[in-house]
């Protein structure tokens, strides 16, 4: 089964969800031109990480970006991973990730479960309790955000379901991207899955960050790596690669959960 992906490396404008939300059809639509299957966004785009407003400028049960992205995706005729948005439930705030198939259907959600202390995620944000699992083209398919990648017991636990491909909306600085590089390529190795890793570039107050959106195959080698600019990519996997991954070397099968906690 071959997928193809379209990686939306954008510059997001911090603060300035119209803006932001008017520059997405632009990204969908070379997404479509170039066949893609799944265009997939960064973290946190609508608003970047303007936590201190979140009362004015987050969105309320996500509402706008479920709209905007539902048209899109049925306009365009393709999936829409909707990297992660700031989202107003409840009286808390979220980092929430939608996914939306070429039909304009909502098939998942999931908030960031480990959240940022580096970028006060922690004094804003409420911390999401539940897993991501979705397919594309009937492949399982399973979401974490950003420093979620720090945490392989979480991937692990999101990989036993026998999820291929594994996306990561991001907004990682520069300043630790060979981190990103090194940690997206252990937890494809790992869990013998594609990793999909969407950054941003630009920056914001506190941080410039350092695009390098990237695609790792089960082996850890790069499909593709972008640079800092503002682009998208268009590539294509072969699912194949992670039954050939999990065939030669039976990791799953060889686990010891009983001596696991
Ligand atoms: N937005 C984030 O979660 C950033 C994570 C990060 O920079 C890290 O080093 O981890």
């Amino acid at each position: 089964m071959k997928i193809t992906i379209s990686l939306a490396q954008m510059n997001i404008s911090y603060g300035e969800p119209a803006e932001n939300f008017s520059r997405i059809e632009s990204f969908v639509a070379q997404a479509a031109v170039e066949h893609a299957d799944i265009v997939v966004f960064p973290e946190m785009w609508n608003t970047g990480y303007n936590l201190s407003r979140l009362m004015d400028i987050a969105d309320v049960n996500g509402l706008q970006t479920l709209h905007v992205c539902q048209a899109l995706a049925k306009k365009y005729h393709i999936m829409i991973h909707a990297g992660s948005v700031a989202t107003k439930r409840d009286n808390q705030f979220f980092n929430t990730t939608y996914v939306i198939d070429e039909k304009g259907q909502l098939l998942t959600t999931y908030d960031k479960v480990h959240l940022f202390g580096l970028m006060h995620e922690n004094d804003f944000l409420t911390a999401g309790g539940h897993k991501d699992q979705f397919e594309i083209k009937g492949t399982p398919a399973t979401s974490v955000i950003c420093y979620d990648i720090r945490f392989p017991e979480w991937l692990r636990t999101l990989s036993l379901s026998d999820s291929r491909i594994i996306f990561v909306p991001a907004e990682w600085p520069t300043s630790r991207i060979s981190q990103w590089r090194k940690l997206l390529a252990a937890r494809a190795i790992e869990n013998q899955s594609f990793v999909v890793g969407v950054n941003c570039v630009g920056a914001d107050p506190d941080n410039h960050f350092g695009g390098n959106s990237i695609v790792v195959d089960p082996l850890g080698n790069n499909v593709v790596c972008l640079g800092h600019d503002e682009e998208l990519k268009t590539v294509t996997i072969d699912i194949n690669a992670t039954d050939k991954a999990r065939g030669l070397m039976p990791v799953f099968a060889d686990r010891r959960p009983d001596l696991y906690e």
